[in-house]
């Protein structure tokens, strides 16, 4: 470690062009995503006949004639593990209902898919934990569950169908995902279907607003937030079939036939993991995220009736740790607008695992927040009231979403801002596995990056804040951040996770400019200004108070520095921001 000319500070490790020692230069993508990056115009082609607009297209196809069969499935996919307010489910019944139909529920397990998502082993395991609570309630009503697991990926529309025809189906339901590879998925299934005469039904069910119904005045999508949020307001006001809850499923009343009675007794297995995605912290993580719809309904139920908890911090207490209290007026939602951006208080709702693998539903946590004190308007330009900041939040889920149905090239590793693609980045590998294991020397990255590792969720602020260093301070490539964070959270969500990663790096819709890059001291006091979130995340410092905490190289002599066993910041942050803000203004150049 190297000390300064005082002798106190050990220095940061410098990132100018001609003192990096360590760095590989390359203009190359980086291995490890290099197969996910498509070219301009495969990208663009994809833009311009986007996958949802085929599948919605190829809906309109019917089969001819009347439908003969003997059930109705529901295919339940990872992104709608409900049965409360979904609208796929609900529809499956009710035309198992009009034709005295059985139900059935489908779940199908495509290991190759969640390869190629970066899933991690964590929102799997989520996943399954969810189904086996799920497999109890369907069984409540007399509703089968099948489950298989499909290799190779590509095979699954076709192994679906041929599943259809083996139970006699005459028309399948599911809840639109709009991921590339997934759209193109069900409309190869939707082809297959029909012909063999089955219908179907893929319906949206995902966002407040379902995607292509927020559009500007010249009939496009948006691309800056604003204005999409005031648009999105109008159409959740204007129109109240919105946020109208799904109708309750009932029990099967048609008598099951012999094959789907056996199912009903004898259910196909749910594996305790699915190999590849063996979940290392499974017990912990089933303490911090319990599965289950009654688990998601109190946890929004405690974000909008009662007071923060210090507890709720990290140290192994989960989502539903007792010691609650109620109190509306000082409520977390209600006091959102000032708290939300702190992580070191129990500010935000941490429904992110809950709302990602759909175990609720968006428009319920909106239906009860307008419910609160009676509600009903809500404001786009109310920034202070913490409900109304709230719903301004999940609005931003529904934004990424929309953008990534729109230009499905977000997700194809393209840069929205395809003028910042040729930004020339870093591969330096001991940054990149410094900064995964939190010993940046920058305490607030590192530890966001430690609950990052320890709870599978991070605080919206420091997802932010660990962001930003990663591209403007290390000049590591975007993707590889979206990546790690993806194979680590279990609220692993594309669309949100693409949609802040390109925020940040300054290449997406409505992004940070590119010049307004965080700095990670002065971040840290506004993120953090208590100490508390750092001392808890990163047990090296946690005997240091005030501003030594957050940069304890520049305030402590070298020797007691030394003792803390923690490193000295692996780059210069002042040199970094000039290389970071170098290269953005000047594509391609060193
Ligand atoms: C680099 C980066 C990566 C991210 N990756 C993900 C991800 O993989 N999955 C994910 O769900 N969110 C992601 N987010 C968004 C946000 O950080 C999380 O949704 C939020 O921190 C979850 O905590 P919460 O449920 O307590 O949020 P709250 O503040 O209580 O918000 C409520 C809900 O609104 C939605 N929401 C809030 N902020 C955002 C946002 N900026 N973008 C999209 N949706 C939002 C989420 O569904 C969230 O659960 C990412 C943000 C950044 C900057």
């Amino acid at each position: 470690m190297n000390t300064n000319k005082n002798g106190k500070r050990p220095a940061p490790a410098s990132s100018s062009p001609n003192k990096r020692a360590r760095t590989i230069h390359g203009h190359s993508d980086p291995p490890e995503v290099k197969d996910k990056i498509a070219s301009a115009s495969a990208a663009a082609a994809v833009d311009a006949h986007s996958p949802l607009s085929i599948l919605e297209r190829a809906l309109d196809r019917r089969p001819p004639g009347k439908l003969e069969g003997e059930c109705v499935v529901y295919w339940m996919r990872m992104e709608d593990m409900r049965l409360k307010d979904n609208r796929a489910f609900s529809l499956a019944a009710s035309i198992a209902l009009e034709g005295k139909l059985s139900l059935m529920t489908v779940f199908l397990f495509s290991p190759g898919d969640y390869e190629a998502h970066d899933r991690s082993p964590r929102r799997i395991d989520f996943m399954l934990r969810n189904l086996r609570s799920l497999r109890a309630s369907l069984s409540s009503l007399d509703i089968p569950l099948y489950t298989a697991s499909i290799e190779p990926r590509h095979s699954l529309p076709q192994k679906l169908v041929d599943l259809l025809q083996e139970y006699s189906a005459v028309t399948v339901c599911a809840n639109m995902e709009y991921e590339v590879d997934e759209l193109r998925r069900d409309e190869r299934a939707l082809r297959l279907a029909l012909e063999k005469g089955i219908r179907c039904e893929f319906i949206h069910d995902k966002c407040i607003v379902q995607p292509g119904k927020v559009l500007t005045k010249q009939d496009k999508p948006y691309t800056v937030y604003s204005p999409f949020l005031r648009n999105w307001i109008s159409v959740v006001q204007g129109d109240s079939a919105t946020l109208e809850c799904a109708t309750p499923v009932k029990k099967n009343t048609v008598s099951l036939t012999p094959k789907l009675e056996d199912l009903l007794k004898n259910p196909t297995p749910i594996p305790e993991y699915i190999p590849g995605f063996e979940c290392k912290d499974k017990e912990k993580m089933a303490l911090y995220w319990p599965e289950g719809e009654d688990v998601a309904s109190e946890v929004l139920r405690r974000f909008l009736h009662t007071k923060a908890r210090k507890e709720q911090l990290g140290g192994g207490k989960g989502v539903l740790a007792s010691g609650e209290v109620d109190d509306l007026k000082h409520s977390r939602i209600m006091e959102y607008g000032e708290g939300r951006n702190r992580a070191d208080k129990d500010s935000s709702s941490r429904l992110s695992p809950y709302l990602a693998s759909g175990v609720i539903s968006a428009r319920e946590c909106l239906r009860q927040v307008l419910a609160l004190s009676g509600r009903k308007k809500l404001e786009a330009s109310n920034r202070e009231d913490g409900a109304q900041m709230w719903t301004q939040e999940v609005a931003w889920r529904d934004f990424y979403t929309h953008v990534l149905a729109a230009f499905p090239r977000v997700s194809m590793g393209r840069p929205f801002l395809e003028k910042f693609n040729t930004v020339k980045w870093e591969t330096d590998a001991k940054n990149l596995q410094a900064f995964k294991d939190g010993k940046t020397g920058y305490p607030i990255v590192d530890a966001a990056m430690r609950q990052c590792n320890e709870m599978g969720w991070m605080h919206n602020r420091s997802r932010m804040i660990a962001a930003s260093f990663f591209v403007k301070d290390l000049m590591l490539d975007w993707r590889l951040g979206e990546r790690y964070f993806m194979q680590s959270f279990i609220d692993g969500d594309l669309a949100s996770n693409n949609g802040g990663w390109q925020w940040t790096a300054s290449t997406g819709t409505d992004p940070q400019p590119y010049f307004r890059i965080f700095h990670p001291v002065s971040q840290a006091a506004k993120a953090d200004p208590s100490g508390d979130y750092i001392r808890q995340f990163v047990p090296e410092l946690s005997k240091l108070k005030g501003n030594v905490l957050y940069a304890p190289w520049e305030h402590m002599p070298h020797a007691e520095f030394e003792k803390l066993g923690y490193p000295a910041p692996i780059v210069d942050h002042k040199e970094a921001r000039e290389r970071a803000l170098r290269r953005y203004k000047n594509p391609g150049c060193e």
